[in-house]
């Protein structure tokens, strides 16, 4: 049975996108704290996750992942917890209905605090310091000070992970998600009149439907409480080695600090202390997988990370980009189909559609994120394979951050209210209309298999 790695064994691995702490000691201290503190979340709460994930990779589920690009100190409020867990439901109910299957939630969420960096610096004018690499280990303000790479930061993000856990776990399980609350999830939108009116419309026939089933005597107190997962990228590794922990049932490996952790592009290197880390936990791992990979990567990683097969361990989370989706992804997805492994696929439509406008705003084009979306559903739908999920960067609240959408966000509009610290998230009318968008893909899937000749013939019509 696998047994957590040591500090040193860890430290003498090749990683990738790590702090340079200037005092090692106060590493240790700090590690030291970590390592007594109690896990973030439970072992049996992974599992439950992994087997859900199982029914994505066997298509009878569809993931949604989705939150913050990097969380941060700041916006840890219930507001902003309310927010991002208020559209992530109002999406899964838009793709409940349509896929007619269950919806797997997971945040990217109460741990999301570390982000991998295309450069070691930035410069401001005749100024260079150390890159932003998330309020995990450094501030984001362009001060000296502030940029310093800070150890005690680690025990700050517990702090924080905790207290957002806290509250997620109270709303999703106290009467917050409530399906019967289905319109007023979406009360305080924007006025789109497109988005909005199609999501009152969805509202409205699951409330007679709720109605006839309440009707009919069924019981529907099962719709009043859900489960939301937490996932984040497992990158800070002495955080994330800290709270490995033996679970007491089963004498096995659990990465505690979050239910799902997944590796990310820059770091999947399969002799590195990433991939070595989660090889070794039992939690379902997520592997993004940019427009370079092999099916040969892909199926080296399945095998490093998943040796036994097991069902729901493997999510790879696919993030070409919309120009490369078609090219890059039949092969990757073909090569792993072809050994047998069933894993889910999901769709990061984010990470390989990032430009920087005229204006010098890192931003996306709503019209790329859908555009990958559907390339991805194609490349499925000619494989025969399961479009098991779509991973996003999205927030609750009316951000300027992606141009485009159906309130035709330009890169003027960019500089009105760009908070992300890092990259750009869909606000919250861009992600309930990229869920329709998603939901008619689904749709017609599920009508295709149900009835394929009707499809046909109505496709040629
Ligand atoms: O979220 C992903 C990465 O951390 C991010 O895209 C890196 O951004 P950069 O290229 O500005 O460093
Ligand atoms: C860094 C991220 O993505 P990727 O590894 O795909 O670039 C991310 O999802 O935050």
């Amino acid at each position: 049975m696998p047994t957590n790695m040591s500090r040193e064994e860890m430290r003498s691995l090749p990683m990738l996108q790590q702090p340079t702490y200037p005092d090692l000691n106060a590493v240790d201290r700090v590690v030291d704290q970590i390592e007594t503190l109690p896990p973030l979340v439970f072992a049996g709460e992974a599992d439950d996750l992994r087997e859900k994930l199982a029914d994505v990779a066997r298509g009878r589920a569809f993931l949604l992942q989705g939150g913050d690009c990097a969380e941060s100190f700041e916006t840890v409020t219930a507001d902003n917890i309310k927010g991002k867990l208020m559209v992530q439901l109002s999406m899964a109910v838009v793709l409940t209905y349509a896929a007619q299957v269950p919806v797997v939630k997971v945040g990217r969420i109460a741990g999301q605090y570390a982000k991998p960096r295309s450069k070691d610096t930035e410069t401001r004018g005749d100024v260079t310091l150390p890159s932003y690499r998330g309020d995990a280990i450094n501030g984001f303000a362009f001060d000296a000070e502030a940029r310093v790479h800070d150890p005690s930061r680690l025990v700050r993000i517990y702090n924080a992970s905790a207290a957002t856990l806290n509250l997620v776990r109270a709303f999703v399980k106290g009467g917050f998600a409530d399906l019967r609350g289905v319109h007023t999830w979406n009360r305080d939108f924007v006025g789109n009149s497109q988005v909005e009116q199609e999501y009152e419309e969805l509202a409205a026939e699951i409330d007679r439907a709720l109605a006839f089933m309440v009707a009919c005597g069924v019981d529907d107190r099962a719709l009043s409480e859900i489960d939301f997962y937490a996932s984040h990228e497992a990158l800070l590794l002495e955080y994330e080695r800290a709270l490995t922990r033996v679970d007491s049932r089963s004498q096995k490996l659990y990465g505690t600090s979050g239910h799902m952790l997944w590796i990310g592009e820059r770091t999947r290197q399969l002799d590195g202390a990433h991939v070595e880390l989660l090889s070794r936990v039992q939690n379902p791992l997520g592997i993004k997988l940019g427009p370079t990979t092999t099916p040969e990567q892909a199926i080296a990683l399945a095998d490093k990370l998943d040796p036994d097969h097991v069902p729901g361990r493997i999510t790879f989370i696919t993030r070409m980009g919309a120009g490369k989706v078609r090219d890059v992804l039949p092969d990757v997805v073909s090569g792993v189909e072809a050994t047998g492994r069933k894993v889910a696929w999901v769709c990061d439509p984010m990470h390989g559609n990032t430009f920087e406008a005229v204006n010098g705003y890192k931003t996306r084009a709503f019209v790329d994120v859908v555009e990958e979306v559907n390339g991805f559903f194609d490349v499925h739908d000619q494989l025969g394979t399961w479009p098991g999920g779509i991973h996003v960067e999205l927030t609750g609240d009316d951000v300027t951050e992606c141009v485009g959408g159906a309130t035709q966000l330009s890169e003027s509009d960019l500089a009105t209210r760009y908070e992300t610290v890092c990259d750009p998230r869909l606000n919250r009318n861009q992600s309930l209309e990229l869920a329709f968008t998603v939901a008619t893909r689904l749709r017609e899937g599920r009508l295709r298999r149900e009835n394929p000749v009707q499809a046909f013939q109505a496709r040629d019509l």
